[in-house]
């Protein structure tokens, strides 16, 4: 099974993926936690590279290490019964590369081939709350620096949830602005456990 965790910069996926890999091992389920960009040579290019590269080389990067991470990584271990959690996949993309100026159709057929995850989390919050967690953090990356990117990144995340449902993915949508990230990873291992026990009865 798959799961990936997208959101805005700040929100709390990386703190939220963290409690869900725990709450899910104290269930006892097999758990492969992992994240894009990815930790390969290729994942970090992308990860480091966000002032170096832009639009469609930036695009392509990215969908080059989703592909590979996917190949490498994420089949093999759904393949050995293991819960694949993704701290970032595809919704990723189509916010920031569109923020960052490559069409959305463009974004999706570059993905095509991307396998969608059983259970897409979309965590989002206020924007208002967003930043501050974010300034309280430290930006990470050039869509984290611009100004007001907060606010479009936030509205980009609720379309990139529409779109992707209207794709037939599975999308849990979830507000994280009053909510503790204990609480949030609950809810989300509570889907996972119903879908997990469904896959194996
Ligand atoms: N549910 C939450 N409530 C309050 N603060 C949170 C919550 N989740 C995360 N944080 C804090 O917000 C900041 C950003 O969290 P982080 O997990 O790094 O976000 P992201 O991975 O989405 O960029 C961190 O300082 C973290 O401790
Ligand atoms: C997964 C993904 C990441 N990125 C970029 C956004 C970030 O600048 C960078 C790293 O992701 P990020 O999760 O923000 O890193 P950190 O763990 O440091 O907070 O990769 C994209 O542009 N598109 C994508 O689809």
């Amino acid at each position: 099974m798959f799961v990936a965790i997208d959101g805005p910069g700040g929100v709390g996926k990386s703190t939220v993926t963290k409690a869900v890999v725990a709450q899910a091992r104290a269930a006892r389920i097999p758990v492969h936690p992992t994240r894009e960009p990815s930790d390969t040579t290729l994942g970090q290019l992308a990860r480091h590279g966000t002032d170096e590269y832009r639009e469609m080389a930036l695009a392509c990067l990215i969908a080059a290490d989703r592909y590979q991470h996917q190949e490498r990584e994420i089949r093999p271990a759904v393949a050995r019964g293991d819960l694949v959690v993704s701290d970032r996949y595809v919704a990723s993309s189509l916010v920031l590369q569109v923020l960052d100026g490559v069409g959305r159709d463009i974004v999706w057929e570059l993905n095509r081939h991307a396998d969608m995850p059983d259970i897409q989390v979309v965590l989002n919050a206020r924007a208002d709350v967003v930043a501050q967690r974010l300034s309280g953090r430290g930006a990470h990356s050039r869509y984290e620096r611009e100004a007001g990117g907060t606010e479009r990144e936030c509205a980009l995340f609720r379309e990139a949830a529409r779109f992707l449902m209207a794709s037939g993915v599975r999308v849990l949508q979830l507000d994280a602005s009053s909510a503790g990230s204990e609480e949030v990873a609950r809810t989300i291992v509570t889907a996972i456990k119903e879908m997990w026990t469904r896959g194996r009865s």
